[in-house]
């Protein structure tokens, strides 16, 4: 039996950092720590890019990680990498329409976290009927966080998904900073995720509690 409700995964994901150690020039953890400091609510460890980390040294970073995630009592989830988030006992996993189908990965996590990138109405009537718990939505503005992201959708897309009916947790996701986070919220988001918006300010806690500033709408 899952041991979250909505509501409860809705406030978790208000303020959702993701990071791997490409996403910041300095020590991960001491940027996770202070993003902690600042009010995030929930982390994702993606350890995605050119010069990304692999074998011990990955699992490594993601145990050191989950250690801080579990002090503050957020929740921690790994993307991409089901094997790793069972290994640890992480909270929950993030896939996207390109990683295992959301059904086998379902099966795989039990009850843990599932969110699930879509971009459409199908994707998303998919995906909830295979167990999604959540949904990032997005590239919601331009980003260079990730090389082969989607067209850039605005917050339309998640106007689109409230008044299509869903009602399951949303999160929207690209070039999300506090000058803009408002918007998404005001769509219909329950948080917003980001990368550089946390871990390439020199203060990660500033930077966070910039973000939570634009959510309180
Ligand atoms: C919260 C959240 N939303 C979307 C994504 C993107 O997932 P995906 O499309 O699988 O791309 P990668 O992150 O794996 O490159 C995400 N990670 N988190
Ligand atoms: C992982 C991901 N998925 C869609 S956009 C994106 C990158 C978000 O990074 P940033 O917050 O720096 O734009
Ligand atoms: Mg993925």
């Amino acid at each position: 039996m899952k041991t979250f409700n909505q509501d409860w995964l809705k406030n978790a994901l208000s303020l959702y950092f993701i990071m791997g150690s490409v996403n910041t020039k300095k020590k991960p953890s001491i940027v996770l720590e202070e993003a902690v400091q600042g009010g995030v609510t929930c982390f994702q460890f993606r350890e995605k890019g050119t010069g990304a980390l692999a074998g011990p040294e990955k699992y490594a970073l993601a145990e050191e990680l989950k250690f801080i995630c579990q002090k503050a009592g957020i929740p921690f989830i790994v993307n991409d990498d089901i094997e790793l988030a069972l290994a640890l006992h992480a909270d929950g996993v993030h896939i996207g329409q390109e990683d295992e189908p959301v059904r086998i990965v379902r099966e795989k996590v039990g009850d843990k976290i599932l969110g699930v990138s879509v971009h459409n109405f199908m994707e998303a009537q998919s995906a909830l009927q295979v167990g999604a718990d959540y949904f990032g939505v997005g590239p919601i503005y331009p980003t260079n966080s990730k090389a082969d992201a989607k067209e850039v959708q605005g917050v339309k897309i998640i106007r689109d998904l409230r008044s299509e009916g869903f009602t399951i947790p949303i999160v929207g996701i690209g070039g999300i900073t506090a000058n803009n986070a408002g918007e998404v919220i005001k769509a219909g988001a329950d948080g917003v995720s980001v990368i550089s918006a946390i871990s390439l300010e020199e203060s990660p806690k500033i930077a966070a509690e910039k973000l939570r500033e634009g959510i309180a709408i």
